[in-house]
C-alpha cells in the first residue's frame, strides 16, 4: 500500500520538466469557474454553441448528470478573486493527502517498466494539481491514484468517489492532457481544416491549445454518449483536465483494450466475428447519428468487457464534413479489418464497409445494422478461390485505399471522367443529389452563411468578440474557441453563381442591418465591459 504523500511541486525530477513547462504560478484561470464547462451547460443538442450561449444566460437548468455531481459553480468568482487565490490555496491544501498518484495500478497485461514510467511521471504542475484539489473539494470525487496508463499525450488516473450515503464507491477516470510542445505535432493534421478550431487554434498557446484538445475530447464524448454508443460518460471538464465514468470493475481494474481482450469457450471465432459485425454498427452509427469520425480507431482506443465495446480516445475525432474526414474514416476501417483478420475474422471488403457506414439511406440501431451487415455478406462477391482472384480483390482493396476521396462536389475534379463511370462506382456517390447526407433547409444555409460573413465582418471591424453576454462580463469563457466547434458548410464558394451570389450577398446584408438594430452601442458596452471586468493584480 502506497504511503500517502503529496508529490513536491517544486522540485522536478530531472526527466520530467515537460509538466513544468508551464507557468506554475498563474492559477488564474484555474480559480475561474469560467474556465470550465460545467456539465450543465451542456445539451445534447446538435448546435452546441447556441445551448451553451442561451444556458450561460440563464444558468439554472441541471441535466441528468449533473444531478449526480455538487454544482460546479460554488466558487464562482466574487469581485474580489484575485486577492483570494492564495486563501483557496491555502484551503485546498487539506485535501492534498487525498492524491496519491504513486499508487499505481497496474491492469494484468501491463508490465513492469510500464510501472515504473508511470511512477517517474507522476509529478503533476501545480496548476493541474490545483484542478484536482478542487474537484476533490467540489465532491466530483473523493481520492486521486493509480495511473491506469501513461502516454505521449495524456496520462489517465483512477479516482474514487465514496457517496455520502455510504453506498459502494463509484469509480472514476481522470485524463489529464499534457501540454508540453512535442507532443502537438501531428495534430495538426486533424485541426487543419476542423472549422471547430476555426480562428486556428493558436499554435504558439500550448496551454489553450491543450484546454481545447480536453473540450473536444469532452464534447464528442458527449455526442457519443447521448447516441447510445458505449463509451466513458463525460462528467465534468476543468482546462484540460477531463473527469469520466471509469470503465472496469469495482476494485478500479480497468477493462482490457480490446487488443488485449481474451476469450474462453468454444467459439472465439464467432465471439470475434460477433464484436467485428459491432464494432462496424457502431462506426455507422458514429458517422450517421454523431456525425463524426473516430480518426484513430484501433484495437488500442476500444475497450472490451462482455461481449461489448466501448469507444475511447475521441479527442481527434472530427465531424463528418471535415476536409480529410473520408480519408480518416478509410484509415479506420483499414486498421479495424487488420486486426480482425489477424485474429481469423473474415472481413468485407474496406469499399463495402466505407459504403455500409456512409450510406445515408438504411438503418442506425441494432439488431437492424448486423442484419444489414449479414446482407452485404450475401451480396458480396464470390470469394476468391484463386491466387488470380484474390490478387485481384487485392488490387481493388489497394486502389480503394489510394483512392482519391473528394469530401465536398466542389472538389471531384474530373467530373467527365467520372461522368462516364456508373453512380455505383463513385465513391462520393453519397454526395450526389438525392443521397446528400445531411440534408439542410435553404433557410438553415442561408443562416449559416450569413454568420459566417458576419463574422468576417467582424472580425475586420472589431476585435471585441461576439455579442453575447460572455464578452459583455470581459470573461474569457471560451466562448471563442466555442465558435469554432459550430458546424458550417465548407466556405468553397467559387462555383457559386454569379447572380446568386449577388442576390445571396444582399440577403445576408439585409438579415446583417436586421441584427445591427438589436446589437448594443459600442459605448455602452464599452462601459459595460468597464464596470464588469475584474480588477488586475
Ligand atoms: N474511462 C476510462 N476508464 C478506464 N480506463 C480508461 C478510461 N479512459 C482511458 N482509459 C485507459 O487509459 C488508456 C489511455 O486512454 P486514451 O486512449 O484516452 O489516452 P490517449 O490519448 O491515447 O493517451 P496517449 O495517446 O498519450 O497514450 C486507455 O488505453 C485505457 O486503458
Ligand atoms: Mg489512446
Amino acid at each position: 500500500m502506497a504511503a500517502a504523500v503529496d508529490p513536491p511541486t517544486d522540485v522536478p525530477p530531472p526527466d520530467v520538466d515537460y509538466l513544468h513547462q508551464d507557468d506554475d504560478d498563474d492559477l488564474e484561470d484555474v480559480f475561474n469557474s469560467a474556465d470550465e464547462l460545467d456539465d450543465d451547460l451542456l445539451e445534447s443538442s446538435s448546435d452546441l454553441t447556441k445551448s451553451y450561449n442561451r444556458q450561460r444566460q440563464v444558468h439554472g437548468a441541471t441535466s441528468q448528470s449533473a444531478a449526480a455531481l455538487p454544482a460546479s459553480n460554488t466558487q464562482k468568482p466574487k469581485a474580489n478573486t484575485f486577492a483570494s487565490i492564495d486563501d483557496q490555496v491555502a484551503e485546498l491544501s487539506k485535501h492534498a493527502a487525498k492524491i496519491r498518484l504513486d499508487n499505481v495500478k497496474q491492469s494484468q497485461e501491463r508490465d513492469k517498466d510500464k510501472a515504473d514510467r508511470a511512477t517517474a511521471e507522476l509529478v503533476l504542475d501545480q496548476r493541474t494539481r490545483m484542478i484536482l484539489l478542487q474537484m476533490i473539494n467540489r465532491g466530483v470525487v473523493n481520492e486521486i491514484h493509480g495511473a491506469i496508463s501513461t502516454g505521449k499525450e495524456a496520462n489517465v488516473y483512477g479516482a474514487v468517489l465514496y457517496p455520502d450515503d455510504g453506498s459502494e464507491p463509484i469509480q472514476r477516470a481522470i485524463k489529464i492532457y499534457k501540454t508540453a510542445i512535442l507532443v502537438f505535432k501531428d495534430r495538426e493534421r486533424y485541426i487543419t481544416g476542423e472549422h471547430r478550431f476555426k480562428a486556428g487554434a493558436d499554435k504558439g498557446n500550448n496551454r489553450k491549445m491543450v484546454k481545447l484538445w480536453a473540450e473536444k475530447e469532452f464534447r464528442n464524448l458527449r455526442r457519443l454518449h447521448a447516441a447510445g454508443i458505449a463509451c466513458p460518460e463525460p462528467l465534468m471538464l476543468k482546462l484540460h483536465v477531463l473527469v469520466m465514468e471509469f470503465l472496469g470493475d469495482k476494485r478500479g481494474y480497468a477493462y482490457p483494450r480490446l487488443r488485449d481482450a481474451r476469450f474462453a469457450g468454444d467459439d472465439i471465432d464467432q465471439q470475434w466475428r460477433n464484436l467485428y459485425i459491432q464494432l462496424l454498427g457502431i462506426m455507422r452509427r458514429l458517422y450517421q447519428v454523431c456525425k463524426l469520425v473516430h480518426a484513430d480507431l484501433s484495437e488500442y482506443n476500444i475497450l472490451y468487457n462482455d461481449d461489448r465495446l466501448y469507444i475511447i480516445d475521441v479527442s481527434q475525432s472530427v465531424e463528418h464534413d471535415h476536409p480529410r474526414a473520408l480519408e480518416f474514416l478509410r484509415m479506420d476501417i483499414k486498421n479495424v479489418g487488420d486486426f480482425f483478420r489477424r485474429q481469423g475474422v473474415d472481413t468485407l471488403q474496406d469499399r463495402a464497409i466505407f459504403n455500409f457506414i456512409t450510406a445515408p439511406e438504411g438503418p442506425v440501431d441494432e439488431p437492424e445494422m448486423s442484419n444489414a451487415i449479414g446482407h452485404l455478406y450475401e451480396v458480396r462477391p464470390p470469394v476468391a478461390d484463386t491466387a488470380e482472384a484474390a490478387a485481384e480483390l487485392e488490387v481493388d482493396n489497394e486502389v480503394f485505399r489510394n483512392q482519391y476521396i473528394p469530401q465536398s462536389l466542389d472538389e471531384v475534379y474530373d467530373i467527365e471522367k467520372d461522368a462516364t463511370k456508373k453512380v455505383d462506382d463513385l465513391v462520393y456517390r453519397h454526395m450526389l443529389a438525392d443521397q446528400v447526407v445531411s440534408k439542410k433547409t435553404d433557410e438553415e444555409g442561408q443562416e449559416e452563411e450569413g454568420q459566417e460573413e458576419e463574422e468576417e465582418e467582424e472580425a475586420e471591424t472589431s476585435d471585441e468578440g461576439s455579442d453575447d453576454g460572455a464578452a459583455l462580463s470581459g470573461e474569457s469563457t471560451g466562448d471563442e474557441d466555442e465558435s469554432r466547434f459550430e458546424k458550417r458548410r465548407p466556405r468553397g464558394k467559387k462555383h457559386e453563381d454569379k447572380e446568386e451570389k449577388k442576390l445571396h450577398k444582399q440577403a445576408v446584408k439585409e438579415a446583417k442591418r436586421e441584427k445591427r438594430k438589436e446589437k448594443i452601442p459600442k459605448a455602452v458596452k464599452k462601459r459595460l465591459v468597464a464596470t464588469t471586468t475584474r480588477r488586475k493584480k
